[in-house]
């Protein structure tokens, strides 16, 4: 297992910088090793802080990547709901990056045949896995520590055989979605926390420095053989006692 690296950054202006290179350097050794790039992505605040910053990058080339979604609401692609409409027009319409390379749900599903057709997606997309390995995966932790769509207390928190997970009852709506599973997460050769703001201070320090109880969703994103990347910026970071590194945007992790 490789260190846990907890990054944090002066404001979300000098982190995004860092994250797009973050994501380019993975990107290039993923295709370099084993000819394609495996992203997922996950919603929340993220959505435009990469579009924004990869569109940033000059001579972007995206031929050989195939993006997922960690999780995705039920909604269809044209609800501002959606993750993926939210990053099909900020992002991948901007890109060249094959139709065939991006892995949607099909929203005009019920959840449960949802998430078993995103199964099928990713097993197809991932034929030589048990779980799919992903290259890097992207995610957002909410207020209540949750990431992808395992919330606290949630009985998916502990499903061990699904690659994908079908959730009606999800605390923070919309209720429906599919999420990727904890198997899924940790097999990610690499996971990058995007979080910031003084909202996720408190939570933030319960992820990462322990609480009594049960540990957060977020704190059990430990990668079986893959990085772990934090990047935070100071207002999130407010209550951490533990060693950290601070970096500007010229930083290259
Ligand atoms: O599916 C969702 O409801 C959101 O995508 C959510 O999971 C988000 O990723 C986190 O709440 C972090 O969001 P921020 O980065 O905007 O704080």
């Amino acid at each position: 297992m490789a260190p846990r690296r907890v990054v944090v950054f002066p404001s979300s202006t000098e982190l995004g910088p860092v994250l797009a290179r973050l994501v380019t350097s993975r990107a290039q050794e993923a295709i370099r090793s084993h000819g394609r790039f495996t992203l997922g992505l996950s919603g929340g605040s993220l959505v435009s802080m990469l579009s924004r910053e990869l569109l940033a990058l000059p001579g972007l080339d995206c031929s050989k990547w195939v993006v997922g979604f960690c999780d995705e609401r039920l909604v269809s692609f044209d609800d501002p709901e959606s993750t993926y409409g939210l990053y099909k027009s900020q992002l991948f319409s901007k890109i060249n990056i094959p139709e065939s390379g991006i892995l949607t749900i099909d929203t005009s599903l019920l959840v449960n045949e949802c998430a078993e057709d995103y199964t099928r997606k990713l097993k197809k997309a991932f034929p030589d896995d048990h779980f799919p390995v992903f290259d890097m995966l992207l995610l957002g932790m909410g207020p209540d520590g949750h990431t992808c769509s395992l919330f606290p207390d949630h009985p998916l928190l502990d499903e061990e055989k699904k690659i994908v997970a079908p959730i009606s009852d999800s605390p923070k709506p919309p209720p429906q979605r599919v999420t990727m599973t904890f198997p899924v997460v940790n097999s990610a050769r690499c996971v990058a926390f995007v979080s910031t703001g003084g909202s996720k201070a408190a939570v933030l320090k319960g992820v990462l420095e322990g609480r009594e109880g049960p540990a957060f969703p977020a704190a059990r994103v430990v990668p079986t053989h893959g990085e772990l990347f934090w990047l935070i910026d100071e207002p999130a970071a407010a209550s951490l006692t533990i060693d950290v590194e601070r970096l500007g945007s010229g930083a290259k992790l």
